[in-house]
């Protein structure tokens, strides 16, 4: 695999060929048909790999998740993501199929070229305004599509909407990857997801009943960082000798003020629209809908 190779254009009608494709020919995806081109990251959820699909030549991620499970639960799980066969949003990123490899689950997921936004802020240095505003629209829209179209809402943990688990074309699309679809493969996985729970709101830090308004806060605690660069929490006052420990950092959610985009650069409506996704209190904190009107 050569770089200059031509760009491969991802865009969800990639899954569409694709499936024609696979339909007509009666392809399967299977280990064997994959090359290995290039690791793209790794979270929670396992590692993603780039891949080219050698009997369609397209350029996919393949997620890999190791789980040792039994029989049963893996089928289920391959079950429960034939789900991700009816996200179709442009939105959500493009899902080509999955199948087992002894104790791997492989998932095969539309490429991404320009890759995650924390990937994407930590090179640039900190994201303009109005590429925020972009972002913050395809997650709502995305997150909106999935829990309207699929009943589709997130009591998984870790949260994942993050800068890691939105993604970037470069056609400019702007895709969310990671949602817990399959309830078993969460399941599975809730005893294996260590990092940052620093997502996620302070309801569910204080375990109260899942609440559709966290992923707001954590789209909200996620466009300060993209915006300011670095994880807003604990606020910059007073250079810190040592790095907060994440016991502390949990507590200072839990019971400190919300963090704030204070920085008079940005414009009073995008400092408002932050501000209401970071209320504390749930109940308060408006819902996908209400913060999709006040983007316009
Ligand atoms: O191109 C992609 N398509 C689909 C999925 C995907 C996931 C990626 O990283 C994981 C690991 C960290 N969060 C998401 C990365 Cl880095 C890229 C992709």
């Amino acid at each position: 695999y050569k770089e200059g190779a031509p760009p491969i254009e991802s865009t969800t009608n990639n899954v569409e060929e694709f499936l024609r494709l696979s339909a007509e020919k009666g392809i399967d995806l299977k280990e064997t048909d994959f090359q290995r081109l290039l690791d793209l990251g790794s979270g929670s959820s396992g590692v993603v790999t780039k891949v080219l699909h050698r009997p369609t030549k397209l350029v996919m991620a393949r997620k890999i998740i190791h789980l040792e499970m039994k029989p049963t639960v893996r089928m289920q799980i391959l079950q429960e993501l034939r789900i991700l066969h009816k996200c179709k949003s442009p939105y959500i990123v493009g899902f080509y199929g999955a199948f087992l490899t002894g104790n791997e689950i492989n998932i095969c997921l539309e490429y991404m070229d320009a890759g995650s936004l924390d990937y994407i802020y930590k090179a640039s240095g900190r994201i303009p305004e109005p590429v925020l505003g972009k972002i913050g629209f395809a997650v709502l829209e995305g997150l909106l599509y999935l829990r309207e179209a699929h009943k589709i809402i997130h009591r998984v943990e870790p949260p994942y909407v993050k800068p890691s688990n939105i993604l970037m074309n470069m056609n400019g699309d702007i895709k969310i990857c990671d949602f817990g679809v399959s309830g078993e493969l969460i399941n599975s996985m809730a005893n294996s997801f260590v990092g940052t729970r620093s997502y996620m709101a302070p309801e569910r830090l204080e375990g109260d009943n899942y609440s559709v308004q966290s992923d707001v806060w954590s789209l909200g605690i996620s466009l300060i960082e993209m915006a300011l660069g670095r994880f807003p929490i604990p606020p910059e006052e007073g250079k810190r000798s040592t790095p907060m420990a994440i016991f502390e950092l949990l507590g200072y959610i839990v019971n400190g003020p919300p963090p704030k985009l204070s920085d008079p650069s940005f414009s009073v409506e995008f400092r408002d629209f932050i501000d209401n996704c970071m209320i504390k209190n749930p109940q308060l904190r408006p819902g996908l809908k209400k913060l999709l009107l006040v983007g316009h």
